[in-house]
């Protein structure tokens, strides 16, 4: 296997980072991309007010997922685990001994690999795994490399190089980027989710007011309360919310908070979900206990009016997502039906029940409720009482 090892500060990770990364991955033709933040960086200090450790893995973690390789790339904090300065030596040793029949091979950029000989223990890095070099900007071509390669060969002849250009390379750096972050600009050169964490932490002097976020900013923190797979989802069911809203007449701008907020929890387990159902006081019937898909909609209303300060029409559209209940009102209906329907939903019969939404609302609902009904019964599952009530109360 070839496995390609990217370290940095990440402080935060941007899409110089992503881009490099996935354009590496495909040149070298690797299997699988470890991304390692270090802990103490060896030639640098952090600057005084950077985000902790867990912080900066959790920003890597969101932006790993937007390499798009899937479980191809992973992220590891073993250097965040380590003490003392994380000398990229010792990582090496340990994923030699992890892999120890795999081809390893380190990724940097221009000003990395130009100072690579002052690193601690060089040839013992370059014994260990090949280089794979990058330019970091437009201007780093082959002849910036190529003394240094030459350079490198004649003192390691153990050492394997590789250097490249990568296209549409972005010319941006982590110290740069937290200047902007600092006046408020930046999000140009983040993955959303990561520039949504950012925000959500206050992290590089952002300081936001999370209950009074403009929708362009509600965006990307929402997303970065996902997992990557749930982003294409939430992003249709703000768009289907939209729709619908505007057809039925009911709060466009509340529907897309609504929608945006809605899975906010859904990446959480069961106890994680217990937690903060103890922490918002929401008392749990004997099937919700059970049912991770029935806490979400709770805990995600709870943290939508804790944290972000929705209304109360807002905090009962999520509340009520998964099971509906009788009596639902306009702005309910729409967010139930938008999360059912958006276009990235594939199942059989959802294309009549796209049909069926836009012919009458109501209609839609209850064959939206009665779909959910038949499917849960069949799959030999209970289902909720507020689904029941809320299909008896429409078919009248
Ligand atoms: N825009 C970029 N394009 C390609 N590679 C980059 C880019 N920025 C950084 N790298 C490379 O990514 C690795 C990790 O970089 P690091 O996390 O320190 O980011 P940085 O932007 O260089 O940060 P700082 O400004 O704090 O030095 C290094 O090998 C670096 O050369
Ligand atoms: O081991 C060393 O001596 C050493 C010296 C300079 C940089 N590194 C590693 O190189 C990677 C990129 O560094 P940076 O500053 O660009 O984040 C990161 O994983 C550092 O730990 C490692």
């Amino acid at each position: 296997m070839k496995i390609g090892i990217y370290g940095g500060t990440f402080n935060p990770p941007h899409l110089g980072h992503i881009t490099a990364a996935r354009t590496v991955f495909e040149l070298l033709k690797l299997d699988q991309l470890l991304l390692i933040p270090a802990g103490m960086p060896p030639h640098k200090d952090l600057p005084a007010g950077s985000p902790t450790p867990d912080q900066r893995l959790e920003m890597t973690r969101l932006a790993g997922e937007q390499i798009g390789l899937g479980d191809r790339v992973q992220v590891l904090d073993m250097e965040l685990r380590r003490e003392g300065r994380s000398f990229t030596s010792d990582t090496l040793r340990q994923l030699r001994e992890e892999h120890p029949d795999d081809e390893l091979w380190l990724l940097m950029g221009t000003d990395m690999f130009l100072t690579l000989q002052h690193w601690h223990e060089p040839e013992k890095i370059l014994s260990l795994a090949g280089i794979a070099a990058f330019g970091r900007t437009e201007a780093d071509t082959e002849e910036l490399f190529s003394v240094q390669r030459d350079y490198l060969y004649r003192t390691y002849p153990q050492a394997q190089i590789f250097t490249m250009t990568i296209p549409g390379v972005m010319d941006i750096s982590s110290t740069e980027l937290r200047e902007q972050l600092a006046q408020k600009g930046g999000s140009k050169w983040l993955a959303p989710a990561v520039y949504g964490y950012i925000l959500r932490e206050h992290l590089y002097q952002t300081h936001v007011d999370l209950r009074h976020l403009p929708l362009s900013q509600l965006r990307p923190v929402a997303l970065s309360y996902l997992k990557y797979k749930r982003i294409p989802h939430v992003l249709g069911t703000e768009q289907e919310a939209i729709r619908l809203a505007e057809r039925y007449g009911a709060d466009v701008q509340k529907a897309r908070v609504a929608a945006l907020l809605h899975d906010c929890t859904k990446k959480l387990n069961m106890e994680e979900q217990l937690a903060l159902c103890k922490r918002y006081g929401i008392e749990l019937d004997e099937l919700e206990k059970e049912a991770l898909k029935l806490l979400h909609a709770k805990t995600g209303a709870a943290i939508a009016r804790d944290v972000f300060g929705v209304d109360e029409e807002i905090y009962q559209a999520i509340w009520w997502h998964t099971t509906g209940h009788a009596g639902m009102t306009a702005l309910e209906k729409v967010m139930y039906l938008a999360d059912y329907i958006e276009p990235s939903r594939d199942f059989p019969g959802v294309e009549e029940l796209r049909h069926v939404c836009y012919e009458d609302l109501d209609k839609g609902l209850l064959m939206g409720l009665e779909m959910t009904i038949q499917e849960m019964t069949a799959m030999g599952n209970p289902v909720h009482r507020a689904t029941i009530e809320a299909r008896d109360a429409l078919k009248g």
